[in-house]
């Protein structure tokens, strides 16, 4: 059958809409992608997204109104990969929205309670594509005791896991974050936990050296030289030598922590971001190595697997794995969220549990998402 999975990310840059063919369930669900495309959000939506964001600025008729509004943004963006596709969106099985993170609170403050908002209303998107939507995926995993994140590992579980060759999933947005597949895994056996930083302090030296966004292709770190007395001291962070499950955030890489580095410091800008991207590099690897045997494929995904500097610093530091990225799998890096969405959405619609508890902690399997009919 064909569904719609919808994605809506931390980086804002609009909405991941992927159209698949999917069929089965569970361990046995496959699904074949037939057009991703990428709705971008206007300035004016992502300014509106952003106020909404911060406690500062933020109001509950903003956050009331903005529902509706992501609803009908994502209920577009599904007619519109409709389109693109040759079909009609009552063609469509079900649409599975993650929705746009507005807060994510599995740890609460004091007085506070643990929860987790995804904005994006179902019904909206129900009406404007006459189409059953699954949405909602983090609440029940919460409710059952886990951080309700990451939501993923079961996707990468059904798609991934080989009886040839152990995997970790590496993916590495702002911050890296890893999920293991042992060889011929159940499961249970799957692990996640956050890396370390990914593009988070090469973005912020590329800010405050160049004014870019990011050090696109890898070409700044290339034409510098890792200092490899500042990396040494750099790779002593107390978060390298925690234990997983362990998760972090901007908390302590962000702004601050590199604007701490440049106070300590002094390299010329492409040194800066040779040892950088050598810090994401190096940090993943010993991250992941205590559970890589020998001939582990280490599948690189998000915004980092498009920075070949990075990729060839990974490599250089895992001689026993094989560094690919999505792309070199047959698959895609940038459509593997919406994807994962049609996955959980399957399950949902089955009645079938889709967390998974060693990733996220929650005390037991549980199903995941809310259902609104169309009819
Ligand atoms: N062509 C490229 N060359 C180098 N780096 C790139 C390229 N394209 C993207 N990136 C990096 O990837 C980042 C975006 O990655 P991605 O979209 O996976 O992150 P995100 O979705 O914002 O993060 P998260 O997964 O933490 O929510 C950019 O900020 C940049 O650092
Ligand atoms: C609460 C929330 O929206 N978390 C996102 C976010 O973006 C990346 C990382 O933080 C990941 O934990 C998660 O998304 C993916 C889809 C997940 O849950 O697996």
């Amino acid at each position: 059958m064909l569904a719609v999975g919808l994605m809506s990310g931390t980086s804002l840059d609009g909405v991941d809409a992927a159209l698949v063919e999917i069929s089965g369930v569970s361990e046995n669900t496959t699904v074949t992608l037939k057009k991703f495309i990428t709705v971008p959000f206007t300035a004016a939506q992502k300014a509106r997204i952003q106020k909404e964001l911060a406690n500062a600025t933020s109001s509950v008729e903003g956050l009331c109104s903005l529902d509706f509004a992501l609803g009908e943004a994502f209920g577009r963006a599904v007619l519109a990969v409709c389109r693109e596709a040759g079909i009609a969106s009552t063609a469509l099985a079900f649409v599975a929205s993650h929705g746009q993170t507005l807060y994510h609170l599995p740890v609460a403050p004091a007085g506070e309670a643990r929860s987790t908002m995804q904005l994006g209303n179902a019904a909206v998107i129900t009406e404007i594509t006459h189409t059953t939507v699954v949405s909602d995926f983090r609440s029940r995993d919460l409710a059952a005791g886990g951080q309700g994140a990451p939501i993923v590992p079961y996707s990468e579980y059904v798609l991934y896991r080989s009886a040839a060759h152990p995997r970790i999933l590496q993916n590495i947005g702002g911050i890296g974050n890893a999920t293991v597949i042992k060889q011929n895994a159940r499961l249970e056996d799957l692990f996640a936990f956050d890396t370390g930083p990914g593009n988070m302090v090469i973005d912020e030296l590329c800010r405050h050296f160049f004014h870019e966004e990011y050090d696109a292709g890898g070409k700044h770190a290339a034409a510098g030289h890792v200092n490899q007395a500042v990396l040494h001291a750099l790779l002593k962070h107390p978060y390298f030598a925690k234990q997983p499950p362990k998760t972090t955030g901007r908390e302590l890489f962000g702004k601050q922590y590199t604007a701490s580095l440049l106070k300590q410091y002094a390299l010329a800008p492409n040194d800066w971001l040779a040892t950088a991207t050598a810090l994401t590099a190096q940090s993943i690897i010993a991250a992941v190595r205590p559970f890589a045997p020998a001939g582990t494929q280490l599948i690189v995904g998000g915004g980092g697997s498009y920075n070949p500097t990075l990729l060839k610093m990974m490599q250089a530091a895992a001689p026993t794995m094989e560094v690919l990225t999505q792309e070199e799998l047959g698959m895609r890096s940038d459509a593997k969220e919406a994807i994962a969405m049609t996955i959980l959405g399957n399950q949902t619609l089955h009645h079938l549990p889709s967390n998974v508890p060693s990733a996220t902690g929650a005390s037991r399997p549980v199903i995941l998402g809310s259902v609104t009919y169309y009819d």
